[in-house]
């Protein structure tokens, strides 16, 4: 990512994006039955995620764009069941696991979404590094696909396919974890319509300063959507196997077992934030100053942590300030229960949220 510092035209992505996404909003949420913005907000992360892969800016109605969103979408219908499939593997003989007889049983599941996303997605990327190595300047990769391919050279380990499965791997965890953090966000600012306005007054304030909106001059904005994150993490955590045997507080866990720690029982325990299943943007005010809380961990901890931190911080404020500045946000249906999910904490399906213009 360093490599790419100041080089890759991503943060004129994502101020176009957040153009894009306040446009499909009002197009489709403005009317009394509102929309669900899930949708609107997985284009924009993963556009955001493309200009970072490849420098790509694309239209969400490009055609190419369609098949990219699709063969994401289609990959996170069967992830809870590839995930649940592989929790299978720590119990069942291998003969078993590796057999065609229990690969037929799990295409049945919806893991079959998954299963048939592959190839093409596969295929669509290898024709990124097609593209991308006629123009390759070894000295000054453009994006993450061509540091990637720079580093395959060097190193004999890496293939074309570890390359192809790391651009998916961002893909994948840069799409869903964004969409559905603006999706919690959009929905507790609804409940919550006097911070909307102190957020929209600070915002105008803070164009005034500089019209490239700064974080420095937007304290509250900040807490809220820190708040918001701690609230309403959307990755509890992924899957993580032990790589050799341990023994935590007395309980010995055996090399090569499935393991998933809880991040949200962290950023919920009361003895970490008072009152911690309450919306309180202002304890994050430490002095009359802004301060991060690494105990808001949504990123995970650790050396495996999310590589797309930073990019992600960036989007979100980027894409939250341009909607509380354009529009006044209600929820017209459903509540902030947890839709049932293997690992991830999202909305349920039939929320409904109208966005009215300012
Ligand atoms: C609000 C948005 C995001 C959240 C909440 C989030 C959260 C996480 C979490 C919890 C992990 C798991 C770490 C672990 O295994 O312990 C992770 C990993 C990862 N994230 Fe993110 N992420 C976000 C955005 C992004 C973005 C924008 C990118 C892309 C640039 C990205 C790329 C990745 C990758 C590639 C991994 C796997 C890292 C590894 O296995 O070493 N994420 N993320």
């Amino acid at each position: 990512m360093k490599r790419l510092a100041g080089k890759n035209k991503i943060d004129e992505i994502i101020q176009k994006t957040a153009e894009k996404t306040i446009f499909y909003l009002e197009k489709l949420g403005s009317s009394p039955e509102g929309m669900d913005p899930r949708k609107v907000f997985m284009n924009a992360s993963i556009n955001v995620t493309s200009g970072f892969a490849f420098e790509k800016n694309y239209d969400f109605e490009d055609e190419e764009f369609q098949k990219l969103a699709e063969y994401i979408n289609e990959f996170f219908k069967g992830l809870t069941h590839k995930s649940l499939q592989q929790m299978t593997w720590n119990i069942l003989p291998r003969w078993i696991c590796e057999s065609d007889f229990y690969a037929k049983i799990w295409y049945k599941t919806p893991m079959k979404h998954f299963l048939d996303a592959v190839p093409p997605f596969h295929k669509f990327i290898y024709t990124m590094i097609k593209e991308q190595r006629k123009s390759l300047d070894h000295a000054n990769p453009r994006n993450y696909l061509e540091t990637l391919l720079i580093d395959a050279e060097s190193d004999p380990k890496w293939g074309y396919f570890t390359v192809v499965a790391t651009i998916v791997g961002v893909f994948l965890g840069a799409s869903d974890t964004l969409a559905n953090t603006m999706t919690w966000l959009a929905l507790v600012l609804a409940d919550h319509p006097e911070v909307q306005e102190k957020m929209n007054n600070e915002i105008k304030a803070a164009r005034e300063i500089d019209a490239d909106l700064k974080k420095e001059n937007c304290p509250f904005t900040r807490f809220v959507l820190l708040e918001s994150r701690r609230l309403n993490s959307v990755s509890d955590t992924l899957p993580h196997i032990v790589s050799e045997d341990i023994t935590v507080k007395g309980f010995h866990i055996p090399r090569n077992s499935q393991i998933f720690g809880s991040l949200a029982a962290v950023m919920r325990d009361p003895k970490n934030f008072d009152n911690p299943s309450k919306f309180i943007p202002d304890r994050f005010i430490k002095d009359g100053r802004f301060e991060n809380d690494p105990k808001v961990c949504g990123f995970s901890v650790g050396l495996r942590n999310c590589i797309g931190k930073s990019l992600a911080i960036e989007e979100y404020f980027a894409f939250a300030t341009a909607m509380v500045e354009n529009f006044r946000i209600k929820r017209v249906a459903g509540n902030m229960d947890l839709a049932k999910h293997a690992f991830l904490r999202l909305p349920i399906d039939d929320i409904r949220v109208q966005f009215l213009r300012r």
